[in-house]
């Protein structure tokens, strides 16, 4: 059963998807924060939520269950995506869902301000009839500068476009043939549009280049009366800045549905003439909160039973197609890993993985996080797909990846080379049928033996009666091996080799030590895998 935590107000339709699918239950809980929020998210598989709540490195303290946050909307500037990543939780978002509406909201403002119509409606309402004070502008042929031209700067752009605007753009993504087939004139600073516009609207995410994007510096820049927009983020403005704007007259209007800390119920900017302030309402919309809640369910409800990643800001996407595609394979570099840590045995600091055939054409990063993975399952608690990539990295290990599309003798093959602390490992596996992992290479050696369950493995001189000698003393401790394979140094004997034994069962320390004193045995280990079918939760 998987449980789901509504951390904020979404779509009833959202909920109806949530109480038609089997195997899931949830529950609603909103305002949660601080401790109250920190032990609901340790009870629920998954969450979503929206701008309303916070998840911090506290909220995530401890957490052992969480598997995926959703974001209900675009910006995930809530959460706190490395605490996630590190917690092994995928963050995912509804990039599109909720963009005709918070680019209807931002044009909404900027004609709002155009028109005095919230002062006009409050002094209306208040008794007079002043249609001398709220003369407005005509925004037909006036010029709109807008910085971030993604998906909701591009919707402006088109309205601004039927209303007769001309429109100037800066995004550094933007190209000159880009910008002609929208319409827009493409500049290559802010700086440069400034003194050009009368209306200004920022559609980017809060970044440090984005930050104070209009401050004080830049009041002397713009066209005086210059109305500014924000139904982006926070902070892209300076709010001393604009008041000091507004009351030189360099600024004709502001504005904001977001501010930098919400909520935001007191603000200098409040009440000032030419103000117009919304609580955040860009994505409010019916059609755009259904959008984003069934969405945003959807993906919750398919990573949590199928492993599919779609929209995922801190994880590689993984399509239903490849995951059915790669499932064999990561489970095969899962065992590798957990086999590579155990054979290894510490000091790890480079790990390179080699892929042959097929599978060098597919998208291999989640392959690479499956293995990194497996090597760090004993070390690290709950390192999967999501955060072992970024552990490995912390811990000063060097991950390099090659691909080669030739074949060798299997269709797809993994191998990685895992070195540090004076000592170099190979290991190389295949996936037989549809999902049985193969042993196919251990160190120099080419065998071909179960992935699965106990293994025993034995380096060797290449000698007569070894092999015997290793199957009677598991025979006389009643111990059986229901598999064994052995590589061996070229193709003549009396070189060195390797053994591998599936083990049923336990392997007794005296019965270890007994192989140990085999004269021609050099290093005996035993590695635990998981059972054969068995997968990790994340696989599962
Ligand atoms: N008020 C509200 O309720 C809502 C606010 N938003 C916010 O609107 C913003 C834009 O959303 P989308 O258009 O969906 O995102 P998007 O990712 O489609 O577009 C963002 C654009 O900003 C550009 N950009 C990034 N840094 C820049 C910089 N320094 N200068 C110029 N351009 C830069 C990017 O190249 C990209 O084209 C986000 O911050 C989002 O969180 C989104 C939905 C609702
Ligand atoms: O999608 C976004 O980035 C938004 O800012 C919308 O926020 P909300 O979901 O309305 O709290």
């Amino acid at each position: 059963m998987h449980r789901i935590l509504v951390l904020d107000n979404i779509a009833q339709e959202g909920l109806v998807i949530l109480d038609a699918s089997p195997n899931v239950e949830y529950e609603v809980r909103t305002g949660l924060s601080g401790e109250d929020l920190r032990t609901a998210l340790n009870e629920f598989d998954g969450a979503i939520l929206r701008s309303g709540v916070k998840i911090t490195p506290e909220s995530l303290e401890g957490n052992t269950r969480m598997r995926a946050l959703v974001r209900a909307g675009v910006g995930t500037d809530n959460i706190d995506k490395p605490a996630a990543t590190r917690r092994g939780i995928v963050v995912m978002n509804t990039p599109a869902g909720n963009t005709v509406s918070t680019a209807e909201h931002a044009f909404a403002l900027l004609l709002a301000l155009s028109r005095n119509i919230p002062a006009a409606n409050q002094s209306l309402v208040e008794g007079r009839w002043d249609r001398k004070k709220y003369m407005g502008t005509q925004v037909a042929g006036k010029t709109l500068g807008i910085v971030g031209m993604g998906r909701i700067g591009r919707e402006v752009a088109s309205r601004a476009i039927a209303f007769d605007m001309k429109v100037i753009a800066f995004d550094p993504f933007l190209t000159d043939e880009q910008a002609s087939a929208i319409g827009v004139k493409r500049v290559a600073t802010v700086d440069e549009m400034l003194p050009q516009i009368d209306y200004l609207t920022v559609h980017t995410p809060l970044t440090p280049e984005t930050k104070g994007l209009i401050s004080h510096a830049q009041l002397d820049k713009v066209k005086p009366g210059l109305r500014v927009i924000n139904a982006a983020r926070g902070g892209i403005y300076d709010v001393d800045a604009l008041v000091e704007g507004l009351k030189s007259g360099r600024l004709g209007g502001v504005a904001l549905d977001v501010f930098e800390n919400e909520p935001c119920t007191d603000s200098p900017l409040f009440g000032m003439p030419n103000v117009v302030c919304t609580p955040h309402l860009g994505a409010s919309t019916e059609e755009a909160q259904t959008q984003v809640a069934v969405e945003g369910i959807h993906l919750l409800i398919n990573y949590l039973q199928t492993g599919e990643i779609r929209h995922s800001v801190n994880v590689a996407s993984l399509d239903p197609k490849t995951l059915d595609e790669l499932r064999g394979f990561l489970n095969v570099a899962h065992r590798l890993g957990l086999l590579a840590c155990q054979w290894h045995g510490g000091g790890i600091d480079q790990v390179s993985i080699t892929y042959r055939g097929e599978v060098a054409g597919k998208d291999t990063r989640v392959v690479n996080n499956a293995f990194c993975a497996g090597l760090l399952e004993r070390i690290v608690d709950d390192a999967n797909i999501v955060n072992s990539e970024m552990l490995l990295r912390e811990r000063g290990i060097e991950l390099s990846e090659e691909k080669h599309r030739d074949k060798g003798a299997f269709a797809s093959s993994i191998t990685v080379k895992v070195s540090g602390g004076g000592r170099s490992i190979i290991v190389g596996g295949a996936v037989l049928g549809q999902n049985m992992p193969r042993l196919i290479m251990l160190d120099e050696y080419r065998l071909e033996s179960f992935l699965d369950g106990k293994l025993l493995i034995f380096a060797h001189k290449d000698v007569p009666g070894i092999i015997g000698r290793v199957g009677t003393v598991f025979g006389t401790h009643g111990i059986n091996i229901a598999q064994m394979a052995v590589g061996r140094e070229g193709d003549a004997p009396g070189g060195s080799a390797i053994g591998v034994l599936n083990i049923d069962g336990d392997v007794p320390a005296d019965a270890l030590a007994e192989v140990e004193g085999i004269d021609a045995v050099t290093q005996v280990k035993i590695i635990d895998l998981p059972k054969a079918g068995e997968l990790p939760s994340w696989l599962s």
